[in-house]
């Protein structure tokens, strides 16, 4: 049983506004173009540190994530290793990002613990250590450790601040897992978008290169996608499953949720230069 302390540490999710995959490298891993936005929709972790070492996770994610391959944990030993901490924590998980859904929940749940647990702890690594080993754990969690939205190269880790427009968006979630690694691994994803400069990125027609394929073998992301696409310009957020539509305004988001037909969920929620991790750390 998950019981909330006084307040808690937001782990928000975001979306990949484009997604290029420029090729692949000798160890498997792709050559990626992406911009990164958050949006206003959070897991929320609570930190009780304790004097003796073990690390202990209560959440309610049911059994979903065994806890030696649960990111928060696997996160927060590595920051006891690294920083030599001998203090231990109990760590509580409010889970309400949809898990496997292309919009970060794991990794920013990882990288929230890594920010909370150095404040906390005391054990006062910079950013830029904390996002070194954010990205042992995962290529998306660097991006959450810094907060702010960002055009990425590389496999994601190399970032560049960007200011993309702060939409509102209908967030729709396939009742489909689709496995990041199988995407990566499918021979039919096409791997030859050329790499381009961040100007001509930023004022282009944005896709994702990998929304062809998932639609393709998911056909549950082709109907949720071909549904939001009849109400605004809308797109798959890194492999899957979810898409997202963007709106001026709001009430239009709602208006067009409040029509989801019953087989569909989905939530709405604000882009956000700013993560929410980044306001929380600034009230300190
Ligand atoms: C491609 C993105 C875009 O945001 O997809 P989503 O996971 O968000 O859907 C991410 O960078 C994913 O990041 P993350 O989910 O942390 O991936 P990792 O755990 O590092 O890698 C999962 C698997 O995906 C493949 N992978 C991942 C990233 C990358 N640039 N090239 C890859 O080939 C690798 O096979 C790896 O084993
Ligand atoms: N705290 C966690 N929250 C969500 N997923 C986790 C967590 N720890 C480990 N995982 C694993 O990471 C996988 C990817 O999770 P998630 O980050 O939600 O997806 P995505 O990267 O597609 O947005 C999950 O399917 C799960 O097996």
């Amino acid at each position: 049983m998950i019981n909330k302390l006084s307040q808690g540490w937001p782990a928000p999710a975001k979306l990949n506004l484009f997604l290029h995959v420029n090729g692949r490298r000798a160890d498997g891993y792709h050559e990626l173009q992406t911009l990164f936005q958050f949006i206003d929709y959070c897991d929320y972790l609570d930190f009780k540190v304790t004097d003796t070492s073990p690390l202990k996770l209560h959440s309610n994610m049911g059994n979903a994530v065994a806890d030696s391959d649960n990111l928060i944990l696997r996160a927060a030993k590595l920051l006891k290793q690294i920083s030599g901490c001998d203090k231990g924590a109990e760590i509580w998980l409010d889970k309400r990002l949809p898990m496997g859904g292309g919009i970060g929940g794991g990794s920013s749940d990882a990288a929230t613990t890594l920010v909370a647990l150095n404040h906390l702890w005391g054990t006062q690594l910079s950013k830029q250590k904390l996002m070194e080993i954010g990205l042992q754990l995962g290529a998306d969690v660097p991006v959450f450790i810094n907060g702010l939205a960002a055009f990425a190269e590389g496999v994601g880790e190399e970032l560049q601040p960007a200011s993309p427009k702060e939409y509102w968006y209908l967030v729709l979630i396939p009742n489909v897992h689709v496995s990041t690694a199988e995407i990566f691994q499918d021979p039919e994803l096409p791997r030859d978008t050329p790499k381009l400069d961040i100007a001509s990125l930023m004022n282009g027609s944005w896709q994702n290169d990998c929304q062809s394929l998932v639609a393709k073998r998911h056909p549950q992301v082709a109907k949720t996608l071909l549904w939001l696409l009849e109400y605004a310009p809308s797109r798959m957020t890194g492999t899957g499953a979810c898409v997202f539509g963007e709106f001026e305004q709001q009430q239009q988001a709602l208006d067009v949720l409040a029509k989801l037909p019953s087989d569909m969920t989905g939530f709405v929620a604000k882009g956000a230069n700013t993560s929410s991790l980044e306001l929380r750390l600034a009230q300190l």
